[in-house]
């Protein structure tokens, strides 16, 4: 249905996407997934025709919506990340000034914004004003006004960014339902990986302007297939510990935070008493260590290096 093929936008110097290829059939819950900086916003607003690519197309039923944006364009719900409402409106007044853009009005109007309400929870709350809402409400209701034209599709940049655990589950219970009840077709855009293993059938993992997997979660995970991911806690580690870790030919990968420190290593490989004996010999009092069920993470992990929270 949406194609973007070999789609590039460079600023200057830099790509913030190069050539990405992505589809996204009807029914889809699609996760972009990527650190900050990866280029999701990037992908999403060519996507949208905010911003002009400098290279590639994008296809709405087989036909390039770069020059005649018109006929995605009334059929996507875009939910920005920066919250666009007016803080001195109700959540009510909000929802009718956005509904009056889109040309509705009168029995119609109301109705839709009785059950935007409903379905983002914000009923009993309709006649305050949005200055008085945590940050998790004002961004429900900015996905409320995302919805007031009955799109097809959604586009969800980072919905879930900063507001408490009761929202973030709202919200992410929210977009399955949309899927689930209303066949809507969505683009969600995150770096939390739980959140896009939750949600999405498929999923492309973006990193400094590239693709680099897409596939279903199943699919992604086989990339792990070879390799095993072994998480070790202790209250401190040192550089000797890992520089050990480093210098190990059967360990690929060393990921050192100040509590844990993850290593990739081939599935086959028996670590363990290797592990403890280098704990020892470098002063090191181990809490845990741990083999771990493989996640998009430690897919990212495997794939870049880094962990994707940093
Ligand atoms: N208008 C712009 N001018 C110059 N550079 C830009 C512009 N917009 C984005 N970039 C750069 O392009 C890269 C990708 O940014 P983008 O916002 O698409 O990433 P992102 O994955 O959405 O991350 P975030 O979650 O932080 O928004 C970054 O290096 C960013 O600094």
């Amino acid at each position: 249905m949406l194609e973007l093929v070999d789609l590039s936008k460079k600023f200057k110097q830099i790509y913030a996407v190069k050539n990405l290829n992505m589809f996204i059939e009807k029914g889809e819950i699609i996760g972009l997934l990527g650190p900050n900086g990866a280029g999701k916003s990037t992908a999403i607003s060519m996507l949208t025709s905010l911003v002009e690519p400098t290279d590639g197309d994008v296809r709405f039923h087989n036909k390039s919506i770069l020059k005649k944006p018109a006929p995605l364009r009334a059929v996507i719900g875009m939910v920005p990340q920066e919250i666009a409402l007016y803080d001195d409106l109700t959540a009510q007044e909000n929802l009718q000034f956005f509904g009056r853009i889109y040309r509705l009005k009168g029995a119609v109007l109301k109705k839709k914004i009785d059950e935007i309400l409903e379905l983002i929870g914000l009923t009993d709350r309709r006649k305050d004003v949005v200055k008085t809402f945590s940050g998790g409400m004002k961004r429900r209701l900015n996905i409320g006004v995302a919805l007031l034209h009955d799109p097809e599709v959604i586009v969800m940049d980072e919905p879930t960014v900063g507001i408490d655990p009761q929202s973030r589950s709202y919200i992410l219970e929210t977009v399955k339902r949309l899927n689930a009840e209303r066949q809507m077709t969505v683009l969600y855009t995150s770096h939390y990986m739980e959140e896009v293993e939750f949600l999405c059938d498929r999923i492309y993992i973006m990193d400094k302007g590239d693709l680099i997997a897409s596939g279903t979660k199943e699919e992604i995970k086989r990339i792990l297939s070879a390799e095993k991911t072994i998480s070790i806690k202790a209250d401190r580690f040192n550089d000797t510990f890992i520089d050990l870790l480093e210098q190990n030919p059967t360990i690929n990968r060393v990921v050192a935070e100040e509590k844990e420190v993850t290593i990739i290593t081939a599935k086959e490989t028996n670590l363990f008493s290797d592990l403890i004996k280098m704990a020892e010999d470098t002063g090191i009092e181990l809490n845990s260590v741990d083999v771990k069920t493989p996640t998009l993470e430690d897919v990212f992990l495997h794939l870049t290096g880094r962990a994707l929270r940093d």
